[in-house]
């Protein structure tokens, strides 16, 4: 499942950010990818320190926080945020993400997009797949998550700057497929206490919606 979320951080924030951003140390982002994602990652990440510790802690609260990637991620466990720089010329060939990164199994990849897509020209990010590929660059505080499965890349920024918070999550839920059928039934289940309140039909929905996660759960 690819979905994307807006405002996981109001505008304000993301200006606070950037500009935390702007006084932070970079260095060369193939320290943090395997040895053939190596091969065509050309990017530089935020370096570690007091600074960056802040700064993740305060992005990953606005993302556990936010009740759609919840529910679309079911997550157990983050990595550790990165913060990515493209300047122009940088780009992230295709690749696949390391199965396992701090003993956390990547299941959902995601971005959090940092600068306004008018002040970076290409910089999408691309989703390959049987069906096609998708180009993704949105507005900045919103965020997009995918199937870490997935054959992706960054396309080569050509004027500006790309700015992102890049994460994994391994989900209670191993199965894609899994994930998008609980997140369907929960979307139902929602919308139609909405319209309806506490039908029996909604009882219904709600059984089921708990029992398939709890058949599926890894804990
Ligand atoms: O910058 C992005 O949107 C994704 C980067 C990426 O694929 C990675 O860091 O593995
Ligand atoms: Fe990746």
């Amino acid at each position: 499942m690819l979905i994307t979320i807006a405002d996981i951080l109001p505008p304000n924030e993301i200006e606070e950010i950037r500009t935390m951003l702007g006084s932070m140390r970079f260095e060369d982002g193939r320290a943090t990818a395997g040895w053939s994602a190596k091969l065509v990652k050309d990017n530089e990440q935020a370096r570690e320190g007091a600074a960056l510790t802040l700064l993740r802690e305060r992005v990953t609260n606005a993302i556990q926080s936010n009740e759609v990637f919840n529910l679309a991620a079911r997550p157990k466990a983050l990595t550790p945020l990165l913060f990515s720089r493209y300047t122009e010329g940088k780009q992230y060939g295709s690749h696949v993400d390391n199965p396992l990164m701090n003993g956390v199994r990547t299941d959902v990849s995601f971005t959090l997009f940092l600068a306004d897509p008018e002040t970076y020209d290409g910089g999408e990010l691309v989703i390959e797949s049987m069906s096609g590929e998708e180009e993704i660059k949105l507005p900045a505080g919103h965020l997009v998550a995918y199937d870490s499965t997935t054959l992706h890349r960054v396309a080569p920024v050509t004027g500006g700057e790309r700015l992102v918070a890049v994460g994994w999550a391994q989900s209670y839920v191993r199965d894609s497929a899994q994930r998008e059928l609980l997140f369907d039934l929960e979307t139902a289940r929602r919308n139609l206490f909405a319209q309806h309140g506490k039908t029996p039909e909604f009882d219904l929905l709600a059984k089921s919606s708990a029992n398939l996660f709890r058949m599926w759960a890894e804990v």
